[in-house]
């Protein structure tokens, strides 16, 4: 799960993602194994609208993993030109209809579409993507609830690799409502010292060079450099961005300059095969929790 190096001589250890979300993945299957065995299937319906590339592939591969994991999916891919009152419309549907416990709406949504309005109208007992204010102030109040994928799968990472989060200092890098903002409520419900850094904050590199727990979640394509980061420190890099090569290949570089995290980190999480590979996970664990919870079963 965890590759080993003497920091000292070879850099930072690798939180390897991918292995981790498969370990997660095989567990939610039999928790869902668990769920059938008495009689309940448990259901998935992610909602695509439009056609942006990225958001279809996620979408193919949320189908993929759900399924393999025993659950009952179906995607409703919907035109671009689809208007609120009909995406409102499915999602009504959809909260009506007992057989579905989780509900996904992929985003972002097409220009033109309030995404707020869709996400209000979730079931927020359906709401696996935890958006929904009802689900967002339960996690600020500390009670459980659906939690968004990729916040709850950096703090998987943390605790599968044995990283202590109780009394560190914790920089978040970005404040989105997907991403920064929950990731800080996760890190000082588990007693953090949280602190969030944007883009109207002085120096962020002085304040991310303190951080013993720093997660970049901007969208800016390696910002974070080795001088960012406090030697020893972990580094969770959210970011997924697209850059330009010489070749014209083009390759994925996080929010964090790799080569230099790993020079001076403790444990650094690469893209791809980091955080990224966790949002699906963790959105098949949160669905395995909401037909659990919605059909009146809380052990699976
Ligand atoms: N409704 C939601 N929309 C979006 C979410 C979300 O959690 N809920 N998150 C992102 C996109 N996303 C899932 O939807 C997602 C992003 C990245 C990955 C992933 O496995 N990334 C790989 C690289 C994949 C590639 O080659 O592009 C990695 O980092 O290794 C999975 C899911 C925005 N929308
Ligand atoms: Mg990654």
């Amino acid at each position: 799960m965890v590759t080993e190096h003497a920091m000292d001589t070879e850099g930072a250890r690798i939180i390897d993602g991918k292995s981790i979300a498969a370990a997660v993945r095989g567990e939610v299957a039999q928790r869902v194994a668990e769920l059938v065995a008495r009689g309940i299937q448990p259901g998935l319906d992610v909602v695509l609208v439009g056609d942006d590339p990225a958001s279809q592939v996620y979408v193919r591969n949320k189908d993929r993993a759900a399924t393999r994991a025993g659950f009952r999916v179906r995607t409703h891919r919907l035109s671009a030109v689809t208007s609120q009152a009909e995406l409102e419309a499915l999602v009504d549907r959809l909260n009506a209809d007992d057989e579905v416990d989780g509900i996904l709406v992929q985003l972002p949504l097409p220009r033109g579409l309030d995404s707020d309005a869709v996400v209000r109208r979730l079931d927020p007992a359906k709401d696996v993507d935890g958006l929904h204010p009802f689900n967002v102030a339960r996690l600020w109040m500390d009670r459980p609830g659906l939690v968004p994928c990729t916040p709850a799968g950096c703090i998987e990472m943390l605790d599968r690799s044995g990283i202590e989060i109780a009394g560190k200092r914790a920089v978040v890098l970005g404040r989105s409502l997907l991403v920064g903002k929950p990731i800080a409520a996760l890190l000082l419900a588990r007693n953090a010292t949280v602190t969030i850094c944007h883009s109207r904050t002085p120096d962020p590199a002085a304040v991310c060079r303190e951080a013993q727990i720093l997660v970049a979640a901007v969208g800016r394509p390696e910002l974070v450099r080795g001088d960012w980061i406090a030697p020893g420190a972990t580094v969770l890099d959210v970011g997924i961005n697209r850059v330009e090569t010489a070749d014209g290949a083009g390759r994925l570089v996080g929010d964090v300059h790799f080569e230099e995290a790993h020079a001076r980190a403790g444990w650094v999480t690469p893209v791809p095969g980091g955080v990224g590979p966790m949002t699906i996970a963790m959105l098949l664990s949160n669905t395995a929790t909401a037909a659990a919870n919605r059909r009146g079963r809380t052990s699976a």
